[in-house]
């Protein structure tokens, strides 16, 4: 593959920024990567393990003559980091960001972008629940869906490149409109990981009633559960903040359906019981028949870091 952007700048060196400066290098996709983290710490720790050709001690440096930056920090502060970097862009930059959040992230970032910037929002729907920037790996994005975002007025030709990019980095790319994307993660994504701390939290609250038995004997699905409960407490609490009308609507008719069931397992209504996981189950072999299913292998979570 060649060089898609001369200068790249990665805004918060985490989980996503650093699985994507490995799969630019992988690629060779990039002239240069520039990387910024707030923390001086983790500055210290991309200069140590090699995260970025040059690391440097402010956002502003770090995004000066970029011809793509990433905004790869949590959804709460995109705006702010936005407003920080805006006098420092180069005039036809494209910016973007990898927010799980979209409306939200618009709202805030769009407004502080100079005439002459590109802004294309995107979402790599790729995870973990490790972050920092320890915890990258190239694989990370292969096989896996990326949407881009475009915004009134956003540039074709600069949507085109940026598909081509994520394409090289190893996703599937897809566009969406804002309010629908934030629909669809509130029940693929948001809404399932509330769930999963507020299972973790009953368990432990459990747990201490019965000498944490419930936490030594979990398997299966509960295990699942704990790795998702185990995500980043900011990013989360950010993206709950920010994408709070479709997450509270979501988690409405969670709220009913349980009920519903609830009730047929207290008045022993097996029927009901049969004929909704019959549903469920048509479902998930429904995806499977068609070929839906389309997972990337498991690198093992923390997977390794390519050099
Ligand atoms: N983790 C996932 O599974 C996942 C998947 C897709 C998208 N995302 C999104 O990607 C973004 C980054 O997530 P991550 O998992 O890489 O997080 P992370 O916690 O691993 O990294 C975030 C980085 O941002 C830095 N940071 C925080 N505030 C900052 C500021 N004001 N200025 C500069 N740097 C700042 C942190 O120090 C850290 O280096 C989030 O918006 C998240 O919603 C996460
Ligand atoms: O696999 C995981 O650990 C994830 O939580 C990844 C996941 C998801 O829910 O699918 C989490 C948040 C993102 O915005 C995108 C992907």
């Amino acid at each position: 593959m060649s060089v898609i952007y001369n200068r790249v700048a990665l805004i918060g060196l985490g989980l996503i920024a650093s699985s994507m400066f490995w799969a630019m290098k992988r690629g060779g996709l990039a002239g240069e990567v520039t990387g910024y983290a707030r923390s001086a710490e983790t500055r210290d720790t991309a200069r140590r393990i090699g995260l970025c050709d040059r690391v440097c001690d402010s956002a502003e440096e770090a995004v000066k003559d970029a011809d793509l930056v990433v905004l790869c920090v949590p959804v709460g502060v995109m705006g702010a980091v936005a407003e920080q970097i805006a006098s420092s862009l180069k005039s036809g930059a494209t910016v973007t960001d990898v927010g799980s959040v979209k409306r939200d992230v618009i709202n805030n970032v769009a407004p502080h972008l100079p005439e002459g910037v590109h802004f294309i929002p995107g979402h790599p729907l790729a995870g973990t629940e490790h972050s920092g920037p320890e915890s990258g790996f190239a694989q990370l994005f292969d096989g896996r869906w990326c949407l881009l975002v475009p915004v009134d007025g956003s540039d074709p030709a600069a949507t085109a490149k940026l598909r081509s990019f994520w394409e090289a980095l190893g996703s599937n790319v897809s566009e969406m409109e804002a309010d629908h994307h934030d629909l669809v993660v509130a029940v693929t994504s948001h809404a399932p990981h509330l769930i999963a701390y507020t299972m973790v939290g009953v368990a432990d609250d459990l747990g201490r009633v019965t000498d944490s038995e419930v936490i030594k004997y979990s398997a299966g699905g509960f295990r699942d559960f704990t790795r998702i409960a185990a995500s980043d407490p900011t990013m989360w609490r950010d993206v709950f903040l920010s994408n709070k009308d479709a997450t509270l609507e979501i988690l409405g008719r969670f709220t009913e359906e349980l009920f519903a069931l609830q009730r047929a397992i207290r008045t022993g209504d097996g029927d009901h019981l049969h004929s909704y996981f019959t549903r469920t189950r048509a479902i998930r072999r429904g995806i499977i028949e068609a070929g839906q299913d389309t997972d990337a292998p498991d690198f093992g979570r923390a997977g390794p870091r390519q050099p």
